[in-house]
C-alpha cells in the first residue's frame, strides 16, 4: 500500500498553500510557521530528506506595502511578490532556526525545469543542500513569469519539484481533510476519499476549481499536481494544515486525508522517463572496465571510461553510450559539453579541475539520470 511507504521513504516534497500560511491573505501567519518548521525538523531528525514549496509572498508584499485588496494588475502581484519574498524568506530563517535548521531559498519557474541545463543544475543545488542538512524552501520566481501569478500554481511546481529530485512522496497540506465527493463547501454530503490512483478519471470530476469562492486553484490543481507527480513514481497526499501534528503523524503512517498513488516506483518511473524522452544529441564510446561498471555494477558513468567521443552536445543533453562495437547499451544526460568531454575523457576525475579549471561534477553521467537498455 503506497502509505505504507511513508514510513520508510528517504525523500518529501511539502508544499503548503496561501492558505496555511498566510493571515487571510494579508502577510505570514508566523505560528503556522513554527509549526511546519517543527514538523519538518521533527522529521529530518529521522534521517529523511524534506523539501518545502510554500507561497506567501504576494499575501506577504501586500502587508508590507499597505495594500488591503489584492492587485489584478501583473507587474503589481509581481512587485507585491518580490517585496514579500524577502519576508517569506526571513520568517521560514527564524522559524527553522528555533529547531537548529538552515533554510535556502530557491526561487524557481517552470521554464527553468523544463530547460534541461538549468534543470540539472537546479537538481543538484537542491540535492547538495540536502546533504548539507539545510532545508530547501522553494516559491515560484513569482518576478519573471509572465502568464500570471495564480493560485494553484504552487501545487504544479511542488509536482516537477518532486519530479526533480526522485521524492517518492509529495505531501499537499490544505484547508480541507483532502479530496471530497464534491467540494464541502458546497455539498454537504461529500465524503472524504483515503485512496485513489492518481490516473483515476473520476477524481478529477469530484475535484472543484476555479470558480469556488476561496479555493481559486481549488483541489483540481492538486489532482492535475498529483496526476503529473505520478508520472515519476511519486505518490501524493492531500491533507489538512490545520490537523495538528499532520505532517509529523502522516509520516508516523497514520492513515490521514487523501493518498493519491503512483502506479509505478520512482526508479522504475524516472527510466522510463529517461528512455521515452530523450533525443540523443550524442554519443560516447566506453571501454570495458566502463561497460562493467554501468551494466553489472550500477554505478555512475566517469569520464575516466570513455575512449571517444562523436558528435555535438550540451550540458544535460542526452547522450548515448557505446560498446566498442558500436552496440548501444545506456543512454544519459551527461555533465559536460561535448568539448568539455574531449578534454576530460580516459582521464581520472580528480584531473577534471586541473584540465578545465573548474568541477560541474565528478561523474559524466550520474547513475540517476543515466539507464540500461
Ligand atoms: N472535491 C473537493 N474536495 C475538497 N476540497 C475541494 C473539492 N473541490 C473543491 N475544493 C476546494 O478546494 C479548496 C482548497 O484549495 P485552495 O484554496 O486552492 O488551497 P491552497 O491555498 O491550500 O492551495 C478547498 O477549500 C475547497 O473549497
Ligand atoms: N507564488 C505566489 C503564490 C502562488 C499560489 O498562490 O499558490 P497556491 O498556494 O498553490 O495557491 C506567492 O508566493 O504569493
Amino acid at each position: 500500500m503506497a502509505r505504507e511507504i511513508l514510513k520508510s521513504l528517504r525523500r518529501i516534497v511539502v508544499k503548503v498553500g496561501s492558505s496555511l500560511v498566510t493571515n487571510q491573505g494579508q502577510g505570514l501567519d508566523h505560528e503556522a510557521l513554527d509549526r511546519w518548521a517543527e514538523q519538518i525538523a521533527f522529521i529530518s531528525q529521522m534521517n529523511k530528506e524534506v523539501v518545502l514549496v510554500t507561497s506567501g509572498a504576494v499575501a506577504e508584499g501586500m502587508l508590507r506595502l499597505g495594500w488591503k485588496s489584492r492587485p489584478s494588475a501583473l507587474y503589481e502581484l509581481q512587485a507585491a511578490a518580490a517585496v514579500g519574498q524577502m519576508g517569506v524568506a526571513q520568517a521560514y530563517a527564524t522559524s527553522f532556526a528555533k529547531y537548529g535548521l538552515r533554510t535556502a531559498q530557491i526561487l524557481l519557474t517552470h521554464d527553468d525545469l523544463s530547460n534541461r541545463k538549468r534543470y540539472l543544475n537546479a537538481r543538484s543545488t537542491i540535492l547538495a543542500l540536502l546533504k548539507l542538512n539545510v532545508v530547501p524552501i522553494i516559491n515560484e520566481n513569482d518576478t519573471v513569469v509572465f502568464d500570471g501569478i495564480q493560485f494553484g500554481d504552487n501545487d504544479n511546481l511542488a509536482a516537477l519539484v518532486a519530479n526533480l529530485i526522485e521524492a517518492e512522496v509529495l505531501v499537499i497540506l490544505t484547508d480541507q481533510a483532502g479530496l471530497y465527493t464534491g467540494d464541502p463547501r458546497k455539498d454537504p454530503s461529500a465524503t472524504l476519499i483515503a485512496e485513489a490512483s492518481a490516473s483515476d478519471p473520476a477524481i478529477e470530476a469530484m475535484a472543484g476549481g476555479a470558480g469556488s469562492e476561496i479555493g481559486r486553484g481549488g483541489m483540481q490543481s492538486k489532482i492535475m499536481a498529483a496526476r503529473r507527480a505520478a508520472r515519476s513514481g511519486t505518490h501524493t497526499i492531500i491533507a489538512s494544515g490545520k490537523t495538528q501534528h499532520a505532517l509529523m503523524r502522516l509520516i508516523q503512517g497514520e492513515a490521514l486525508g487523501t493518498c493519491l498513488q503512483a502506479d509505478m516506483p520512482v526508479s522504475i518511473a524516472r527510466k522510463l522517463w529517461l528512455a521515452d524522452h530523450l533525443q540523443v544529441r550524442g554519443s560516447l564510446v566506453l571501454d570495458n572496465g566502463a561497460v562493467r561498471a554501468l551494466l553489472s555494477k550500477g554505478k555512475s558513468l566517469l569520464p575516466v571510461g570513455v575512449q571517444e567521443v562523436r558528435g555535438e552536445f550540451e550540458r544535460g543533453e542526452a547522450v548515448a553510450c557505446l560498446e566498442v562495437n558500436g552496440r548501444e547499451i545506456a543512454r544519459g544526460l551527461i555533465n559536460y559539453n561535448a568539448r568539455e568531454t574531449r578534454r576530460i575523457m580516459c582521464l581520472p576525475s580528480g584531473q577534471i579541475e586541473s584540465v578545465l579549471g573548474y568541477v560541474d561534477e565528478y561523474e559524466l553521467i550520474h547513475r540517476d539520470n543515466l539507464v540500461i537498455l
